[in-house]
């Protein structure tokens, strides 16, 4: 593996989004929100979608562009570039963004399996790489994300990743092979929740509920919850003790969940997702050899 520079200076502070979907976008919004980054600081670039850069553009006040000469300054200028495209999308867009990186930029990755050292073959030099796993609600400042450094992480770097990440939310700094089921936790987490909120509306409706009141209580329930469970550094299986009165409704619901499989099928879910990270990460990894 090689160093390598370029004639470009990166400009401190500033953070090139290369790929400009939902996760950036959730990023983008909580770093404007809680003044980490201010918008003209941020650049987001994607392969073609103009239509998304100009709504990007308009709302959050960054800077975009599908000029390829403006695109490739706006890489070469930045001092972090944030990879945010799909695992399938990779290989593509690294090797065509290569040319214009240094090992002087660092690369902060949330895409789901990439190994670093994938990230760092693709790129053919030995860059700084802090691989994350963020989830979508960093946007309101709520994210959990999981973080692990390469070795060539400067501790200013890691530092500016950490304010980055603490600034959306709450930070794990862990090992990289702990990053999969970190990803089966957390980075996936958000929609088995929703999933099992939508149930709880739809449920409610049906036994005649207004839409209105069943999303509004589900919400609370879910909400006050999690609070509940931070603010109070219970066990959670203490606070489902204490609703569960002997023969009463809660233990009748969820005797339900129990014939179901509730518990054993969460984890398999959770496993899966750790799986299917490792084979996301492995399908990039045999398309280079
Ligand atoms: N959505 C989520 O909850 C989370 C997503 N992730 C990871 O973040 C990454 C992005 O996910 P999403 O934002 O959900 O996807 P998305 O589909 O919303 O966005 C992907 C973006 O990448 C761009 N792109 C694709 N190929 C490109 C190329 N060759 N050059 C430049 N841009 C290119 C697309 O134009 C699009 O803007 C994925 O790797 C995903 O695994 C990580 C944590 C949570
Ligand atoms: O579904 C995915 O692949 C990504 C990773 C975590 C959340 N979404």
């Amino acid at each position: 593996m090689v160093t390598k520079e370029n004639n470009y200076v990166p400009h401190p502070g500033t953070i090139c989004f290369y790929g400009a979907g939902s996760m950036a976008e959730a990023m983008v919004r909580g770093l404007i929100h809680k003044q980490v980054a201010s918008p003209g600081s941020i650049s987001m670039l994607n392969r073609s979608n103009q239509e998304r850069l100009v709504f990007l553009t308009q709302q959050y006040g960054v800077v975009t562009s599908n000029q390829p000469e403006q695109k490739n300054k706006l890489l070469s200028e930045a001092s972090i570039i944030v990879l945010a495209m799909k695992p399938k999308d990779v290989k593509e867009a690294i090797t065509s963004i290569a040319p214009y990186l240094t090992d002087k930029q660092l690369i902060v990755s949330v895409i789901t399996g990439l190994s670093i050292a994938t990230i760092q073959k693709l790129l053919g030099f030995q860059a700084p790489i802090a691989r994350t796993m963020p989830n979508t609600s960093s946007s309101i400042g709520y994210g959990a994300t999981g973080i692990s450094f390469s070795d060539e992480v400067s501790s200013e770097q890691q530092q500016q990743v950490l304010t980055m990440f603490e600034a959306v939310g709450t930070v794990s700094v862990i090992p990289e092979e702990k990053l999969e089921i970190l990803t089966g936790v957390s980075g996936s987490g958000p929609a088995y929740i929703y999933f099992m909120m939508e149930a709880m509306i739809a449920a409610g409706m049906e036994g005649g509920l207004s839409a209105q009141q069943a999303r509004d209580l589900t919400v609370q329930t879910v909400l006050g919850a999690a609070v509940m469970m931070r603010e109070t550094g219970e066990d959670p299986a203490k606070l489902r003790a204490a609703i569960t009165s002997p023969n009463g409704t809660t233990q009748a619901a969820l005797d339900v969940l129990r014939e179901g499989n509730f518990t054993e099928t969460v984890k398999a879910a959770v496993r899966r997702a750790e799986e299917r990270s490792n084979e996301l990460g492995q399908a990039v990894k045999e398309a280079l050899q």
